[in-house]
């Protein structure tokens, strides 16, 4: 099978106009949602990713490796490495776009392995929008910023009204994160 990279995006595209309200670059991002398995630091064993507005057009992203995140021994689970750059770019979307977007496709290239104990230093940028879909992709690399690249990533993220995690997901639980977030002073609707 050829290596060789598919079109990307996969259709003519408009470029992304980051929202007025993005965070400026250097801005630390905190946890999205308490309970989100990428972010959340109340999931003990989760991938506790923490991510940096770096320009108007891409975000950076620390996840390192745990015990509890291995697939062969000593090693990162592949599935894993992809949830991390869901993650990675779903925040990319989110914090520079600032419209609420699900994931419709996921595309890894495993490039190296991953030892447990190693930080994947992720690079993600916007690369178009055309209508509701939004392409971003990634690359991670070992250890540092300059670090060989393991796992390269692309993905389409389509917007959603509000209603679709009001009506997909926990109602109590959408309801308690409003509450949160608007105590916080911060805008909830936008990527529960
Ligand atoms: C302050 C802000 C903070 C924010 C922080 C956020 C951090 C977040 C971090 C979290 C990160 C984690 C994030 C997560 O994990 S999100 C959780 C994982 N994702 C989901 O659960 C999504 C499930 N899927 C759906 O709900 C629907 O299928 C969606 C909504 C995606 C589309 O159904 P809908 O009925 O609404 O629309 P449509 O079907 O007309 O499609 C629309 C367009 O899209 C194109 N299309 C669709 N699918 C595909 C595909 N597979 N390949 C290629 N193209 C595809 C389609 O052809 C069409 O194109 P066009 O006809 O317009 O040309």
């Amino acid at each position: 099978m050829s290596k060789a990279a598919e079109n990307w995006p996969p259709e003519d595209t408009e470029p992304a106009t980051p929202h007025p309200d993005a965070p400026p670059s250097g801005t630390e991002l905190g946890e999205h949602y308490s309970q989100c398995f990428g972010c959340g630091d109340d999931v003990e064993s989760g991938l506790h990713i923490r991510s940096m507005i770096a320009s108007d057009m891409t975000v950076v992203s620390k996840f390192t490796v745990g015990k509890d995140h291995q697939g062969a021994p000593g090693l990162a689970h592949g599935g894993l490495l992809a949830c991390a750059f869901d993650e990675a770019l779903g925040s990319t979307v989110g914090n520079l776009l600032r419209r609420p977007a699900v994931t419709a496709r996921l595309e890894t290239d495993f490039v190296r392995p991953v030892p447990v104990g190693s930080t994947l230093h992720i690079a993600a940028k916007l690369d178009g929008v055309s209508r509701r879909k939004t392409y971003v992709s990634a690359e991670g690399r070992l250890d540092a910023e300059d670090g060989p690249v393991a796992v390269r990533a692309r993905g389409l993220f389509v917007t959603v009204g509000v209603e679709h995690f009001t009506k997909h997901g926990d109602a109590d639980a959408i309801s308690q994160f409003r509450d949160v977030r608007q105590a916080a002073g911060q805008d909830w609707d936008i990527n529960p």
